[in-house]
């Protein structure tokens, strides 16, 4: 079998980690792609290896500087996540697909990167005001924090286009259902000739 890669990014807030999390639960021949990242671990409800490889900004630097990283970027100021390349291939030889949700510009590094293997889907808010009320209700940022996520999201919705595909989350059982059906299509789908 030849692993593909579907990615999922949206502005923070609009729902991908909860999608992502029901296609593990519902499709098994899935595994999720931890990231690395600079920021601090929130508290004890975060697993170093298992939410993300936690790591410095010189540990991460040096990952950099050796070409490990699929893609990487400052998603917020001083917070820096990638892709690990060594991921990846871990869990193609497991012989699993790959899901991964990241930022909208990683998502599109990542799709620029492996191409037909890939499908990239954007999942949308209902609105800017819905993002925001999430996002407080989640209660896992500061205000100042979310005010920065929801300023980046004016910005990022303008990437919508440059995505295989959009899943609108006004809904989540419908956005749950549209998602599992892209996924199914997508890995039944002829493998992409690399
Ligand atoms: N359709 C929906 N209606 C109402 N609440 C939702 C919906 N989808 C997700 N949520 C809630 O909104 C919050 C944000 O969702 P989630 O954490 O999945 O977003 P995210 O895009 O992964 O954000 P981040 O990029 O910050 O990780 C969560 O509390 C989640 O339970
Ligand atoms: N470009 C990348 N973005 C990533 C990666 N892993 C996660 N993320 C995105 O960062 C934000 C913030 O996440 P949080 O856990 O601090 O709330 C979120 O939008 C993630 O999707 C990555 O490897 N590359």
């Amino acid at each position: 079998m030849q692993g593909k890669i579907i990615i999922f990014s949206a502005p923070s807030g609009a729902g991908k980690t909860t999608i992502v999390k029901h296609l593990l639960q519902v499709n098994p021949s899935l595994s999720f792609s931890i990231s690395a990242c600079t920021r601090d671990k929130r508290g004890r409800s975060e697993e170093n290896g298992k939410d993300y490889y936690f790591m410095t900004p010189e540990e991460f630097t040096e990952k950099i500087s050796h070409d490990e990283f699929v893609e990487w970027e400052e998603v917020y100021e001083g917070a820096f996540y990638g892709t690990l390349k060594s991921e990846i291939e871990r869990i193609w030889n497991s012989g699993k697909h790959v899901i991964l949700d990241v930022d909208v510009k990683g998502g599109l590094s990542i799709k620029h990167f492996y191409k037909e293997r890939a499908l990239a889907i954007f999942v949308k808010p209902p609105s800017i005001e819905e993002l925001a009320n999430r996002l407080t209700a989640r209660n896992t940022d500061s205000s100042s924090s979310i005010s920065s996520r929801v300023f980046k999201a004016k910005f990022e919705m303008e990437f919508e286009d440059q995505f295989d595909e959009v899943i609108v989350n006004d809904n989540l059982e419908k956005a749950f259902a549209e998602a599992t059906k892209l996924v199914d299509e997508f890995l039944r789908s002829e493998p992409a000739i690399v």
